[in-house]
């Protein structure tokens, strides 16, 4: 019996129960919980013992077909009538195998699941009594569990409709949405658990929140290099965002640590059983802020017996679609660039280039651009065959104005293209003919010969007349010769690579004048001369710069038409306020079926790009009205309440966020006078967090620059990993890391390596220094040389500590 083997015998042990009224809980209920955990965790046990034995004949049976495929199935080729049976008799073998394969990945799948439950069956409990009809007692956890005669729920997933109340309501009159409409009744108990191998650890009986108790127990931890699920402390304002069904857009402005991701992963989750008959997990997207991110959340799915979503980031789609063609600078060296390069001559120009090709002013003045290269303008690229013009860009841009002006570029672009490769057929006709592919002729290899030879008996073209069999032979050795010359230029056309796409965005910036035909009065940047000298520059070198990389993409695809993907149904942005308008609309367009979960926190949007962002309004305009809702976060989660009293003083309408109560120390501030001692007292600061038992400490630098610097320094004393752009995982230890890719990250230790003023002191810099220092969960330690950051002078002193000298 499963019950034995995972000794069950040893619960015993210490336990807690709290009653509403915060009083110990009586010994005799905990028994009576703890034997249903025992009845159920045995139910498991038998059901994993059933489902292993079916598991294992199916998988016999899977080996038995995969070995004997061939005898089920009658191979008879004779005739055609023939070759069809043979045909069907081999669909039917393979259905039943992959029937079978399938029984025995959802087998092994439920067994996984299963093996969750034994260890910790449920964390929650609610007694429902529905309007008129008696209490039921319902238990929460990761995935539902039917009884022995499959007639009872012992265990209900906490995504069904019914276990909404737990989340929702506190004890009293509650209310949840059934599919067959809203069903009322009184919650009389709500009670949660903490069950280890099988033993209640702890129980809680709990009010309006879901208990405070447990989230401080949770949340107390320390952190992990993988991202938790949260399902058995999801709270009532979260619940909201991951049960939504209604919106086309959901937009979710949260504080940071409020639970965006956390959130937006249990929604997968709730998505994934939700419509579980029509939705698989690669059917749904997630863009995350980078490579880092991807593994820090791949864990939380799984966790809760789902597959993950695709993950990808935006920089990824872009080298997808124009890696080739360019050397494509990405978003982190254009951050590194915007945090360090003030000093270099032309710095201003950049960004105010970079904020205005981010933004919809940039957007619209392409699509007129398009609509005004749909009558005149456009450009193309000469054909080429072996040196000679086979169509010249004159003659492709004739034939393009030539077709029916109504109809849109992209479409007429296809016709053009159809145009050429009919055409193309014509030339490699004459081609044919021309002495240098006699020439070639002569030097084919014997193979060649047989295969053309091959060819015409297939077609029973041989005479035994030597003359004509020996033409025919020539001839088609000719075609084969052009033909293999042609087909890389047959697929250029189809590629339609004979647009001139890189001379058509350069366009926009030969002369500063041109693009005023396209925008609205005033809207340039000052400095668009520079900016037009340097896009062009970069150009000629072939570099693509990150903020000409979705506008390029944007014309190409207004010109040549969308590549959608219509089988993603839901897309989910992270970190969503670092997206620019144009990257927005063009999500939008690549994925014109799904509906989308936007998250963001604009006191942390830190690309320069994004700082033009109005909000996520670029976002909502894209859609109807009523196709969109917002919800706000207010309550961060994941630092200690001492460390978000520091960090909301750090921005405007900060007093908003609510920290959660888990107390801690204070946040330190230590100056140092030189570099060496600011290295020091940095090294010593690791050596205590590590004795106090912190698993990650994180040395959060401003660029990856600094982080090298900090890395040289410290690397000699201390052992450390160094974080940069490509580095697609951590371990626990001591880190160093560039504080943009430290977003969407927690660390238990955070150390500010040099929040001094150089370093932090611009306004463009604050958020960047937020995002940060929230970061930290447990304990948060700032390091600065010379003059202190202004940013933290606005906070009230009273909210950390002065270490060593004082700055004030
Ligand atoms: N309901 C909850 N129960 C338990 N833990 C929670 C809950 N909500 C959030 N957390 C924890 O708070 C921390 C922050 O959550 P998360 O990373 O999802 O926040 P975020 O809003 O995406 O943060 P940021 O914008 O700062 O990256 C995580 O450790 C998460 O597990």
């Amino acid at each position: 019996m499963i019950s034995q083997e995972i000794g069950i015998v040893k619960c015993f042990a210490r336990y807690i129960f709290m009653t509403r009224s915060g009083d110990m809980g009586t010994n005799q209920e905990w028994q009576e919980e703890q034997q249903r955990v025992e009845r159920v965790v045995d139910q498991i046990g038998k059901q994993i013992d059933t489902l292993q034995q079916y598991a294992g004949e199916i998988k016999a049976e899977v080996v038995d077909i995969r070995k004997n495929f061939w005898d089920d199935v009658t191979v008879n080729f004779d005739d055609a009538h023939e070759a069809a049976e043979t045909y069907a008799s081999m669909k039917q073998q393979a259905e039943v195998l992959s029937e079978r394969e399938r029984s025995h990945r959802h087998a092994k799948e439920r067994l996984t699941t299963l093996g969750r439950l034994l260890q910790s069956p449920y964390f929650g409990r609610i007694d429902f009594a529905e309007a008129g009809e008696k209490t039921e007692r319902i238990y929460l956890g990761i995935a539902s569990l039917l009884d022995e005669d499959e007639e009872d729920f012992l265990i209900y997933d906490w995504r069904a409709p019914i276990s909404s109340l737990y989340y929702d309501y506190p004890p009293g009159p509650a209310q949840y949405e059934a599919p067959g409409g809203t069903i009322t009744g009184m919650m009389e108990l709500k009670r949660q658990y903490v069950i280890r191998n099988s033993c209640i650890r702890s129980m809680f009986d709990t009010g309006i929140t879901i208990g405070d108790e447990l989230l401080q127990e949770v949340l107390g931890k320390q952190a992990n290099t993988q991202m938790k699920s949260i399902v058995a402390t999801i709270q009532k304002e979260q619940n909201r965002i991951i049960r939504n069904e209604r919106s086309r857009l959901l937009i979710v402005q949260g504080a940071a640590g409020s639970g965006k991701t956390s959130a937006a992963l249990q929604r997968v989750a709730y998505l994934l059983y939700r419509y579980r008959e029509t939705l698989q997990a690669e059917q749904i997207v997630l863009f995350s802020p980078n490579p880092m991110f991807n593994s820090y959340v791949s864990t939380v799915l799984p966790e809760l017996g789902e597959k993950n979503m695709q993950q990808t980031t935006f920089q990824e789609y872009l080298e997808r679609r124009l890696g080739k063609s360019f050397h494509l600078e990405d978003t982190f060296a254009q951050m590194e660039y915007a945090l360090s390069a003030m000093d270099e001559l032309g710095y201003a120009a950049r960004i105010e280039g970079i904020r205005y090709k981010a933004g919809s002013g940039f957007m619209e003045a392409i699509e007129r651009y398009v609509s005004v290269l749909g009558k005149e303008g456009m450009i193309f690229k000469d054909i080429k065959f072996r040196g000679e013009v086979l169509f010249s860009a004159e003659y492709i841009k004739e034939q393009f104005y030539a077709l029916d002006s109504t109809l849109r570029i992209s479409n007429r672009i296809k016709l053009l293209a159809d145009k050429l490769l009919e055409e193309l057929k014509e030339r490699a006709r004459l081609e044919q003919m021309k002495p240098w592919v006699e020439d070639e002729i002569e030097l084919l290899d014997k193979e060649a010969y047989l295969e053309a030879y091959k060819n015409l008996k297939k077609k029973n073209r041989y005479t035994e007349n030597t003359f004509d069999d020996f033409e025919r032979e020539r001839k088609l050795l000719a075609k084969m010769v052009v033909q293999k010359y042609f087909k890389p230029l047959q697929k250029r056309v189809k590629q339609h690579r004979f647009l001139d796409m890189l001379a058509m965005y350069r366009q926009l910036f030969t002369n500063p004048q041109y693009i005023t035909r396209f925008t609205l009065h005033d809207e340039l940047p000052e400095r668009w001369t520079d900016i037009c000298i340097q896009t062009i520059e970069r150009l000629e070198r072939s570099e693509l710069a990150y903020e000409d990389a979705t506008p390029y993409l944007y014309l190409q695809e207004q010109l040549e038409g969308f590549q959608a993907n219509t089988l993603v149904r839901h897309v989910f942005i992270d970190e969503a306020q670092d997206y620019s308008p144009f990257q927005f609309a063009f999500i939008k367009r690549l994925f014109p079926r799904s509906k989308v979960t936007a998250l963001g926190d604009l006191n942390q949007s830190i690309y320069v790009h994004a700082s033009i962002n109005d909000g996520l309004s670029a976002l909502s305009s894209l859609y109807e009205e009523g196709e969109s809702e917002a919800f706000v976060l207010t309550r961060s989660y994941r630092s200690t309440r001492q460390i978000v009293e520091f960090t909301r003083g750090l921005i405007d309408g900060g007093e908003e966020i609510e920290p959660f109560n888990r107390d801690g120390d204070k946040p330190t501030v230590t100056q140092a006078s030189d570099m060496t001692e600011l290295i020091r007292s940095v090294a010593d600061r690791i050596r205590i967090l590590q004795a106090a038992g912190h698993q990650t400490i994180a040395v959060i630098c401003k660029t990856a620059k600094e982080s090298q610097d900090a890395y040289k320094a410290l690397s000699a004393s201390i052992p450390l990993r160094l974080i940069g752009k490509e580095t697609s995982s951590y371990e626990t230890g001591v880190l160093i890391i560039p504080s943009y890719l430290a977003k969407g990250v927690e660390f238990d230790a955070v150390i500010i390596y040099n929040a001094s003023k150089t370093q932090y002191g611009r306004e463009s810099e604050r958020k960047l220094f937020y995002t940060a220092c929230t970061r930290a969960m447990h304990e948060l330690h700032i390091h600065f040389v010379e003059e202190m950051s202004p940013f933290i002078y606005r906070v009230p002193s009273e909210t950390y500590s002065v270490v060593g000298k004082s700055s004030n």
